[in-house]
């Protein structure tokens, strides 16, 4: 009985083995005209890259440096191999606007459901279905707009000035001698912004010592990043705890989310869903049936407090890291914001435009440390780029970093020089900027919805940080930069704040 429950056993297993060699043989052919790093032996054949990317990213580097790195061997166009899936990288101004324009290749969601776990669902960052995904966006895309957000100058406003008072009050209490970590005070300040412009939600996260909100998003990119990098991660017991608490934590979020949508949703009903937030304009335009699906509005809700909080606080933080190491940006930025905004406390959009050098100091970290550092596509038929036939199906990762990395198109890449993006600047001239060389909110149709959004606020939180501290960097601190799903400086950018005279 024993021995023949054991021969069937391995005959299933023999066959499910046979299969998947099948699979990785049929794949490899198909991508064979690509080139790419080269697969090694037996071990080579079924994983690929699978331990170099795992190995480089276990030792905190991060796998786009792994891509800049190949697109410099290989070229324009590269594939590489993790298990049974073939990605394939193009580094090039054309091929990027063919792809992500001319094309308009759909999309390939990650973050929907890491771990088997409902996160991002079909909110509108991961939605597929084409019809419905435009069906919102087009109702969203109203909110969104640059005068629309103006209006929204209180709020970003008053936040600020939160902010300021917490920072001027940790350092109080911290004293000279100790060091912040700014990332963390500007991710908490992030999420409460977009909770009440976004959903009228009081989240309060700033004032609390420890905000749970927080910590759910961050375990939930944590669970996103986890699959990207290892998809082996289910089958190793030493991951089978961390698991299990970053699919808690997800549940946790959706638990939160529920809750919060809930109370909003009974307040918006008496006032008959007359607000000018998303939500309001997600349930008066509501047609469909699948628009008032109650899940789907979570999905949303979550979609927009990721959006809306990691990313931004991410640029910011780059912004004070690299100020910290460029004392002459640092100087030119202050300059310019003494001479615009004086001891004045609230920033109107006159001020904004004005903040010429500012609003080149955030594209230049949004360039250097694009938060999104790659995004994905899945082609629907086959095309041909640069002489190369590009089958159906195949897995396309739009290489942000590594276009924005590149010496063809930005001289001194690895410097942090915002007169790249002055225009009348000498050294903006020699720097090739386009839509499709620098595409941090991507471009295309479903580029960001929320840039505008991103662009004021981090313009608005730089300038009102600067205007009323000095800092310096702790240099007892690690400058490695981790994949978050987002980038993330690894230890939150420790500064010494000082209150300015
Ligand atoms: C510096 C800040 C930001 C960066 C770098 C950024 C970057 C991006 C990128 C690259 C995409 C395209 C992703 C893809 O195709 O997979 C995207 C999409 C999106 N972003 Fe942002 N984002 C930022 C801020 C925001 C903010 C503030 C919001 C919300 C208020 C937001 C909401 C969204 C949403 C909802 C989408 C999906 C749009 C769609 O598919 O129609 N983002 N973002």
């Amino acid at each position: 009985m024993i021995k023949r429950i054991f021969l069937s056993l391995s005959s299933v297993l023999i066959g499910l083995f046979t299969l998947k060699t099948i699979k990785i043989y049929l794949i490899r052919r198909r991508y064979k005209h690509l080139p790419g790093p080269k697969t090694n032996g037996i071990i080579g054949f079924y994983f690929g890259q699978y331990f170099e990317i795992v190995n480089h990213v276990s030792n905190q580097n991060l796998q786009h440096e792994l891509h800049l790195k190949w697109s410099k061997l290989y070229g324009s166009i590269f594939k590489y191999q993790v298990l049974d899936r073939m990605t394939v990288i193009i580094s090039n101004e054309e091929t990027v606007k063919a792809t992500l324009i001319d094309e308009d290749i759909p999309k390939k969601p990650i973050a929907a459901f890491p771990l088997g776990e409902r996160f991002l669902g079909f909110g509108l960052l991961t939605e597929t279905d084409k019809s419905k995904w435009r069906h919102r966006r087009q109702i969203l895309n109203h909110v969104f707009k640059k005068d629309i957000l103006l209006g929204n100058l209180n709020e970003f406003n008053s936040k600020g000035d939160i902010l300021i008072e917490h920072l001027k009050n940790l350092c109080l209490s911290n004293g000279s001698s100790s060091s912040l970590q700014l990332f963390y005070e500007l991710n908490r300040l992030t999420l409460d912004i977009i909770a009440k412009v976004a959903f009228d939600l009081d989240t309060n996260c700033l004032k609390k010592s420890e905000s749970k909100l927080n910590l759910y998003i961050t375990k939930g990119l944590e669970a996103t990043t986890l699959e990207i990098i290892d998809p082996l991660c289910k089958f190793k017991p030493n991951k089978w705890s961390s698991i299990t608490n970053l699919k808690e934590s997800m549940r946790k979020l959706r638990k939160f989310s529920i809750e919060s949508l809930t109370i909003k949703l009974k307040e918006l009903k008496d006032t008959q869903f007359l607000g000018k937030n998303v939500l309001s304009f997600l349930i008066q335009n509501a047609k469909t049936e699948e628009d008032f699906d109650f899940e789907r509005l979570v999905d949303d809700f979550v979609t927009f407090f990721i959006g809306g909080q990691e990313t931004t606080a991410n640029a910011l933080a780059f912004c004070f890291l690299e100020l910290g190491q460029n004392p002459e940006v640092l100087k030119k930025l202050r300059e310019e914001i003494d001479s615009v905004l004086g001891s004045k406390k609230y920033i109107n959009n006159d001020d904004l435009s004005k903040l010429e050098y500012t609003s080149a100091v955030f594209k230049e970290s949004l360039r250097k440390w694009p938060p999104v550092a790659s995004f994905s596509r899945i082609l629907d038929e086959d095309i041909e780029l640069l002489g190369y036939k590009i089958p159906k199906n195949t897995f396309f990762l739009m290489p942000v970093y590594v276009m924005a990395r590149s010496e063809k198109y930005f001289p001194e890449p690895e410097e942090f020089k915002p007169e790249r993006f002055l225009k009348n600047d000498p050294f903006s001239s020699q720097n090739r900027i386009s839509s499709y060389t620098y595409m941090p909110f991507s471009i295309g149709p479903r580029n960001c919805i929320g840039q505008n959004f991103a662009k004021i606020e981090g313009k608005l939180i730089l300038a009102k940080i600067i205007q009323n501290f000095d800092f310096e960097l702790d240099p007892n601190q690690s400058f490695k930069v981790v994949q978050h799903a987002t980038l993330r400086p690894i230890d939150g950018v420790k500064i010494f704040l000082k209150p300015r005279q």
